[in-house]
């Protein structure tokens, strides 16, 4: 039941309806994820009140994962949890933990992978006063579109010396004798598969090239590493061009494959463009100012999102949401995990949450209170009273804990 009777968000004809108190599920999160909830949960809610003077209010219904999830009834990902964001349409959530090597796959990845939310959402922006490694961090003011739901994480992994994967191998060896020659240590080696599709990549795709449209940008990078994985990044390359000319009417540039068309809502020419990811990942520090939206696959999209976010100041300030355009199903969250040599000790910043948080008020439509959130953010690091990521590289910086940097951002909203 959620702490105050509210009644669910919808979705028709697809605009999400929004009532006055909707039900909002969250997951708390393993590791830090208690401390940076609490004080992110607190920080929405002053939001919400103050830009609507308790007119709306969400309704919290809190739905377990992970460790505290697996104390109270025996099960990781509890079914009353899928049926809750199911239901529910929007939802937020903490980081929850993934063991290396062996044990349970990743939640994070299974609850977008179960409600099909096969956006990965992470905008990175610069908020002044943030210390940086960069010189000029203004410059980075990119949207990663990152796939959600292919690629490697897709889990289709077989350990070597188990029983599948030595069908697996009996079976590669039989079918394809030349190309199984090329593993170099067969006897002990584990095997993964990596699927990209047309339909994956275009949907993905359509929504940055939409998101550019909505949002006046000047162009959207597909990020790849094309010149060695031909058929699944190199696919995901001329699948993205495809796209970008079938649904948008997008004709190439000097002989292509860049290519570019007309925004329909500025009439702006909007640039699509590709680049292989190593080249990349260079240039985010080099030429930052010619990255605008990315479009990328699930993997590199993870490493992009990390290496992004220090370059405007960290991962504490990362927010993210993993949305399904068509079905309306989101869940936001941070690009940071749980961070666990700091649980329970109220020290890290809630940024990421809260600014999750505040992406998902402007996905209900709730953009009085997103604003708030971002005046109280920029107010309490203009004030240099933050947390210690940042007061560690902040000259003259009064060190604050997670709670008392959620209580700045509440005052500095006024
Ligand atoms: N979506 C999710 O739920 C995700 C879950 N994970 C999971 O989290 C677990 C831990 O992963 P790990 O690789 O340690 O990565 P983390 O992102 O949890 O932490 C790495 C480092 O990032 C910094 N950091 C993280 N969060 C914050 C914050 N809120 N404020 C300030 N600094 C922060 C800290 O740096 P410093 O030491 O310099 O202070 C920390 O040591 C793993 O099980 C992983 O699978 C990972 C990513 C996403
Ligand atoms: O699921 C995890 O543990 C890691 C996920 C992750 O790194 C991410 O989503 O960026
Ligand atoms: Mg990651």
């Amino acid at each position: 039941m959620p702490e105050v009777a509210g009644q669910p968000i919808t979705m028709k004809d697809g605009c999400l309806t929004v009532p006055d108190t909707p039900v909002v599920p969250f997951i708390e999160g393993d590791g830090t994820g208690p401390d940076i909830w609490r004080t992110s949960k607190r920080v929405l809610d002053a939001a919400v009140e103050k830009a609507y003077g308790g007119s709306k209010q969400i309704a919290w219904l809190e739905v377990l994962a992970g460790q505290k999830a697996f104390d109270q009834t025996g099960e990781w990902l509890p079914d009353a949890t899928l049926d809750a964001f199911r239901e529910y349409l929007v939802g937020i959530k903490g980081p929850l933990t993934t063991p290396v090597g062996g044990g349970i796959r990743s939640l994070n990845v299974a609850l977008r992978q179960i409600l099909d939310l096969y956006v990965c959402l992470r905008p990175v922006q610069y908020f002044a006063g943030v210390p940086s490694p960069v010189k000029q961090p203004e410059l980075t003011d990119m949207v990663i579109f990152r796939e959600n739901s292919e690629d490697i994480y897709a889990g289709i992994e077989f350990e070597n010396g188990s029983d599948d994967c030595d069908k697996l191998k009996t079976l590669l060896s039989e079918a394809f004798p030349d190309r199984w020659k090329k593993v170099r240590f067969p006897d002990t080696v584990g095997l993964g598969i990596k699927p990209v599709s047309q339909e994956g990549t275009a949907r993905l795709v359509k929504a940055a090239i939409q998101y550019a449209i909505d949002n006046d940008k000047e162009s959207v990078t597909l990020v790849h590493k094309g010149n060695i994985m031909k058929f699944t990044e190199g696919g995901f390359r001329d699948w993205g061009y495809e796209c970008a000319k079938e649904q948008f009417g997008a004709t190439e540039i000097d002989g292509g494959p860049w290519c570019s068309f007309k925004s329909p809502k500025s009439d702006k020419e909007i640039i699509v463009k590709d680049v292989i990811a190593d080249a990349m990942l260079q240039q985010i520090l080099t030429r930052p100012a010619e990255y605008d939206v990315i479009a990328t696959l699930n993997l590199n999209g993870d490493y992009i999102s990390d290496a992004l976010a220090a370059c405007v100041g960290g991962i504490g300030i990362a927010p993210g949401g993993n949305i399904n355009y068509d079905s309306g199903h989101a869940i936001f969250e941070a690009t940071h995990g749980t961070a666990p040599k700091y649980a329970d000790q109220d020290k890290v910043n809630p940024g990421s949450v809260t600014l999750s948080g505040e992406m998902m008020l402007r996905y209900l439509g709730w953009t009085e209170a997103a604003d708030l959130i971002i005046k109280g953010l920029n107010g309490a690091i203009a004030a240099k009273t933050v947390t210690y990521d940042f007061e560690r590289l902040m000259e003259g910086a009064t060190l604050l804990k997670c709670s008392e940097f959620g209580d700045a951002i509440i005052k500095h909203m006024n």
